[in-house]
């Protein structure tokens, strides 16, 4: 495997790390941090609704999962009339909502669906969003094949550094929802490029922590939307909307105590790097893979400490992969940086400037977990 970790670390290690947040860190406890979290409450509310209903379709069509469901992209990953049905319903919601100021980011296009044989696939879809969204009277609508299309293709803004955008990954880890695993549906809204709010559905994930050791009895319930506001915290709550809680990551300094989460997908990220970083840390509890964006989430609430995301290189990151789960780590006290301790820079586009890796961690333990991953990045970088 060809790696040049170290050409890409090194020139950004001149500067010092800065361990910055995604966005602005939050303000003190004020009535302008008040202000700040306030002006985003219809959004939020729309933010949530939209991403309850669209894992209300994901979870339908988990449980009786057709093959005929399931596309190959061009670049050969999957994608699932789940993956459409949630992206066009969201796109749906959030422009009803915003109907004069509305730009979406998203991870899907109509490109393959409109061409030949793709009808039926398409009334398949259609199906699922209109009974998605008038199946507790929030919308009564009966959108047509050809609304559905234009939904879909209304995520085809480019974001960037002015304005508000919408950021949808309608299904995170498809490989993980057609296993049968986790998946998170994630939307985030950029304001002046900045990540401003995030919103994390996981269908599949445990209500209480994963390092629990009830947590597969079967009366361990699933269903969990994050959300957070900058300034304002994170919050967690069930999906079938019971009230929230408010979560914090874990406050463990001592890495040997610190479990971490990492792709559950080899291909998305290098274990062997990772096992490398925690054996120089000393953790002792054995990763914890699971797909998706859920692993934000997880942290977010201290079921873990740490999450490593090690892409093969020349692997481009997209905004939709990580800004939800960013803001809703970085709000609940964790820190997101890329491998060379920089913030995520969400203003550029659909890509994140980056290609050396994101680390997660909290405060404390930021400072030790850059230096594990630098030195193992140039080790790993001299053995080849
Ligand atoms: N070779 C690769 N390296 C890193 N990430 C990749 C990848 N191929 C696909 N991905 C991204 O990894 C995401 C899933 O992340 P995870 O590994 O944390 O479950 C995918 O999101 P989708 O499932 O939305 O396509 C996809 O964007
Ligand atoms: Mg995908
Ligand atoms: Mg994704
Ligand atoms: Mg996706």
């Amino acid at each position: 495997m060809s790696i040049n970790w170290l050409r890409f670390v090194s020139p950004s290690l001149k500067k010092p790390p800065l361990f910055h947040l995604c966005h602005l860190p939050p303000p003190p406890p004020s009535s302008s941090a008040v202000i700040v979290a306030m002006s985003y409450d219809k959004e939020l509310a729309a933010a949530k609704k939209a991403a309850s209903l669209a894992a209300r379709l994901c979870q339908k069509v988990q449980k009786a999962l057709l093959q005929s469901d399931v596309q190959s992209k061009n670049d050969k990953s999957p994608v699932t009339v789940a993956d459409y049905g949630s992206q066009a319903l969201v796109s749906f919601v959030l422009q009803q909502e915003f109907p004069d100021n509305f730009s979406l980011v998203a991870e899907e296009d109509s490109k393959d669906l409109r061409k030949d044989g793709g009808q039926e696939i398409v009334e398949r879809i259609t199906k699922l969003v209109n009974d998605s969204l008038t199946i507790d009277g929030s919308y009564n609508v009966t959108l047509s094949t050809e609304d559905i299309l234009r939904a879909i293709d209304n995520g085809r803004s480019e974001g960037g550094s002015q304005g508000r955008h919408w950021v949808l990954d309608p299904i995170d880890g498809t490989k993980g929802f057609l296993r049968g695993d986790q998946y998170a549906i994630a939307l985030a809204l950029l304001d002046g490029g900045k990540v401003v709010l995030g919103v994390l559905a996981c269908p599949n994930l445990p209500l209480t922590s994963l390092s629990d050791a009830g947590q597969h009895s079967p009366n361990n319930k699933v269903g969990c939307l994050f959300f957070a506001v900058v300034g304002g915290g994170t919050y967690m709550q069930p999906l079938d909307g019971s009230s929230a809680v408010k979560v914090q990551v874990s406050a463990v300094e001592n890495p040997e105590e610190a479990s971490f989460f990492e792709s559950y997908e080899a291909a998305h990220s290098m274990h062997d790097l990772s096992s490398l970083i925690a054996q120089k840390l000393g953790v002792k509890a054995p990763p914890v893979r699971i797909d998706s964006q859920a692993k934000y989430g997880a942290l977010s609430r201290g079921d873990g400490a740490i999450y490593l995301r090690l892409p093969h290189k020349g692997y481009r990151e997209k905004i939709w992969d990580h800004a939800a789960g960013c803001i809703v780590v970085s709000e609940a006290g964790g820190v997101v940086t890329d491998a060379a301790g920089q913030p995520l820079d969400f203003s550029k586009g659909k890509y994140l400037d980056l290609d050396t890796g994101i680390i997660v961690t909290n405060q404390k333990l930021m400072p030790l977990l850059f230096n594990a991953v630098r030195k193992s990045i140039q080790e790993k970088a001299s053995s080849l």
